[in-house]
């Protein structure tokens, strides 16, 4: 089945400057269409609270919401799908346990990684990191631009048809040269969260996205 995915992808982050929740009230009273809510640090009565607030906020606006992980939440809140971090995980396990009506999304730091989450039927992947970035260091070599066009040439190549999203220190500088290597979009947290005015940092890069 395939889903609608949103070019502009914002992720919450545990950040002391707004709650979970305001982040995704921010994002959404600026036109955001598609809040990954990611957490990792709550119990499930906590999360489900967060979840419960943000999807009413979605539902007010129309935007999907993702949830990080905890697909064991499935059925218990308004999510609109799972974001699953562990690159290893068995998508086909995990697709059979979700059915087809949930958006899956994986992540990945190589091409082979993308061929295999496209295999087992992912919707999206997040393809990354582009830069550094504080949200969730990572050893992994950063791709900058020349490792989305490398890549996005493969998967035309070999007529692979995923939505890969750049992820990891996008800036809004960033977002024209890494358009133009035939992404389907970008994700990002830090620099919309993390921006002293959070509503004019996600306007502005959905202006420059769209
Ligand atoms: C859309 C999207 N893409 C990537 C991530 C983070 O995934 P993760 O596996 O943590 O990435 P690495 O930091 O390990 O490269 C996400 N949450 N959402
Ligand atoms: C790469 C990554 N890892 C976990 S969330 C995330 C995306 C957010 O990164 P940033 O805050 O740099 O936009
Ligand atoms: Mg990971």
């Amino acid at each position: 089945m395939k889903k609608f995915i949103e070019k502009l992808q914002f992720i919450t982050h545990d950040i002391h400057q707004h709650s979970h929740i305001e982040q995704a009230n921010i994002a959404c009273s600026a036109g955001a269409k598609w809040i990954q809510y990611r957490c990792l640090t709550k119990n499930d009565e906590e999360l489900l609270n967060d979840i419960n607030a943000i999807a009413a906020i979605c539902d007010d606006w129309g935007a999907t919401l993702i949830v990080t992980d905890h697909i064991h939440l499935n059925g218990k809140a308004d999510i609109q799908g799972f974001h699953i971090e562990d690159m290893d995980a068995d998508f086909v396990k995990i697709r059979k346990q979700l059915g087809e009506a949930i958006t899956i999304g994986g992540s990945s730091n190589t091409l082979e990684g993308l061929i295999r989450l496209a295999s087992e039927g992912v919707d999206y992947a997040g393809f990354g990191p582009f830069f550094t970035t504080t949200t969730k260091p990572n050893n992994a070599p950063l791709l900058g631009v020349s490792g989305y066009e490398k890549a996005i040439k493969a998967l035309k190549a070999k007529e692979i048809d995923l939505p890969v999203l750049a992820v990891g220190g996008v800036t809004l500088s960033d977002i024209d040269p890494l358009m133009l290597t035939g992404i389907f979009g970008i994700a990002a947290s830090s620099a919309i969260n993390q921006a002293e005015d959070m509503r004019a940092a996600y306007s502005a890069f959905y202006d420059s996205i769209m």
